[in-house]
């Protein structure tokens, strides 16, 4: 029995898929042995030795103490694409309602109500609200992963030139992007060209700040910039003050702050970006299944931190080692194996950075001592025999 627990509300569809007959949902267990979290910050939460897993329903893993978790044989898991249609939808809605003006024109109208002159307020209005189309505009977009190539695929059909910038795009998304959106190798290439800019790039410390005030500078005078991916991403103080120059228009952003919030030209979304039922389900089903496949089976997909390994069963117990990817490890493995007369049927190695993972299925008795022989290899950071 594997015990889990949820931080943040988790889907019950994904919950179904962790069965009562090998799981118990405990949210106040002090000894999980697997999380199911959202946006909970984990940086200054112990992590408890039974902890084997932590899966993020979503696409950031900024609230995860990654490195700490990998040190410590914890498998971080998240949900790649699985809210990217949620949010991609949402930037598209910001992007019409931002040009059109919606937010101030509804709290306009709603003040009218009342009013003995309705009609004639609404006609005498309506003209302070007046907003560009998106048609034949600019989009920039910074980040052509699962969202970036979604709003940028929906602008093209919108009828805007679209300007993608991304480095390090996988191979998935450039063949998902549409061909007419246009490739930018530097910031500097797209940013004077667009009047709607939008960022799409996970946060870490290289992306920190990556719309600030030199790249706001560079950018046309009353650009429309959207942020619906972490807050950290746009410098607050440099956007305030292109919002008071004039460079910037208006600023959308799903990560309200005090210093945000009440400013002219700016529009806050209580970070709502993946919250729909369909996403929520989709995150949830696909973060509980990683945590039920790795507990189980030790199959890794989709992990932030170690390589993905996934085999087939092949008889007998199976071993799953989490250890630094260094020489001579594999052969202090084998060597414990062979002198404990376990045959291996199947076996797989593979390295991520510093880290990697070696699961055998093997056949013969095991000992009660091997997992403390195998973890005494100092290389050696978690060992578990399913
Ligand atoms: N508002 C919300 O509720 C919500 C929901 C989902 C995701 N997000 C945020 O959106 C981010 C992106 O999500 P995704 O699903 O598209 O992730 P993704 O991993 O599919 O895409 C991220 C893309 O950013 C690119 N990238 C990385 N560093 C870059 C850089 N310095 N410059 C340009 N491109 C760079 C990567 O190559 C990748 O293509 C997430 O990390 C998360 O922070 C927010
Ligand atoms: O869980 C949520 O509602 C937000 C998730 C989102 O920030 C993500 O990075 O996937």
């Amino acid at each position: 029995m594997y015990t889990i627990k949820t931080l943040n509300a988790i889907s019950p569809v994904g919950l179904a898929k962790l069965p009562a007959t090998q799981f118990e949902v405990d949210n106040d267990s002090p000894t999980p042995q697997g999380i199911l979290v959202r946006s909970a910050d984990l940086h200054e939460v112990p992590l408890p030795d039974s902890l084997l897993a932590i899966a993020r329903a979503g696409a950031g893993t900024n609230n995860i103490p990654i490195d700490k978790c990998t040190a410590a044989g914890i498998v971080v898991f998240n949900t790649p694409g699985a809210n990217a249609n949620a949010v991609a939808e949402l930037v598209v809605g910001a992007l019409v309602a931002g040009s059109r003006n919606l937010p101030d024109a509804i709290a306009w109208a709603q003040n009218l109500k009342g009013s003995q002159t309705l009609a004639k307020d609404v006609e005498k209005g309506k003209k302070q609200f007046v907003g560009p189309e998106l048609r034949g505009k600019t989009l920039g977009v910074i980040g052509l992963g699962a969202i970036g190539s979604r709003v940028a695929n929906a602008a093209v059909a919108l009828g805007m030139e679209v300007l993608g910038y991304d480095p390090y795009i996988s191979i998935d998304a450039a063949w998902s992007l549409s061909r007419s959106v246009q490739h930018c190798v530097s910031l500097g290439d797209m940013l004077p060209r667009c009047d709607y800019l939008t960022v799409h790039v996970p946060y870490m410390p290289s992306t920190k700040h990556t719309i600030n005030a030199q790249t706001l500078s560079m950018c046309k005078d009353g650009v429309r910039v959207f942020n619906f991916a972490r807050g950290e991403l746009v410098d607050t103080t440099a956007m305030l003050a292109a919002l008071e120059s004039g460079k910037a228009a208006q600023y959308f952003c799903d990560f309200p702050s005090d210093e945000l919030l009440g400013v002219k030209g700016v529009y806050c979304t209580p970070h709502l970006g993946a919250s729909t039922p369909e996403s929520e389900t989709n995150c949830a089903v696909m973060a509980a299944t990683e945590l039920s496949d790795y507990l189980k089976n030790g199959n890794i997909l989709h992990s932030v931190n170690l390589p993905d390994v996934q085999q087939p069963r092949a008889g007998g117990r199976r071993i799953c080692i989490i250890h630094k990817n260094e020489p001579g490890v594999i052969s202090a493995i084998t060597g414990i194996l062979t002198n404990a007369n376990l045959n291996i049927e199947n076996m797989v190695n593979k390295g991520k950075k510093d880290v990697a993972y070696t699961m055998l299925d093997v056949t013969g008795t095991i000992a009660d001592s091997l997992t403390e022989q195998l973890s005494g290899i100092d290389a050696v950071i978690r060992v578990r025999i399913l």
